[in-house]
């Protein structure tokens, strides 16, 4: 069982995804991992053989979705961060104005959700604030395991 974490850079997959992972022993795959081929720079493919011998699946932390077959995510997350907040994120990590701009116009723009949404079926997409630390600790990380929790019971029974 796979599920995504997409989002703009800078809005928290890969703090987020770490923590699930280490709470709920999900392997957490980003693309510097050897179970995500990049193909070009921004065309990722999952190894299949490997991700399905996961035991309890894993978290896919990826900005961007329309690359990845729709069968492959069974739940998608895609974080949203408020631009003031991402602008000053994306500052402190030394981004150049153009990749500034860029990046805060996909997260006005929502491109990330937008992408999701159209890339699955809207009810297995589930959008997350992540703005402070408690949205993090006392929400998101709940949030996601029950509701992983709640797609194995639906699809066991
Ligand atoms: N919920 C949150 N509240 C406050 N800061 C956060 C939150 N999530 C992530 N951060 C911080 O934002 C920065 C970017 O997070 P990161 O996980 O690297 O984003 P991404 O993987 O989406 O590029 C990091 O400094 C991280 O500590």
């Amino acid at each position: 069982m796979s599920r995504l974490l997409t989002g703009t850079p800078g809005v928290g997959k890969s703090t987020l995804g770490k923590e699930v992972a280490s709470i709920s022993g999900l392997k957490y795959i980003n693309k510097r991992n050897p179970m995500m081929a990049m193909m070009t720079s921004d065309c990722p493919i999952l190894d299949e053989d490997r991700v399905v011998d996961e035991e309890g699946g894993v978290i896919v932390d990826y900005h961007g979705c329309d690359f990845f077959p729709k069968r492959w995510f069974h739940i998608v997350f895609a974080l949203r961060t408020d631009t003031n907040v991402l602008y000053e994120r994306l500052e402190t990590r030394g981004y150049n104005r153009k990749t500034l701009t860029d990046n805060i116009q996909c997260e006005i723009f929502q491109v990330l959700y937008e992408e999701a949404t159209t890339s699955h079926k809207e009810e297995i997409v589930h959008q997350l604030p992540s703005n402070k630390p408690e949205e993090l600790e006392n929400n998101n990380v709940d949030q996601i395991l029950k509701l992983i929790e709640q797609w194995i019971k639906d699809h066991n029974s």
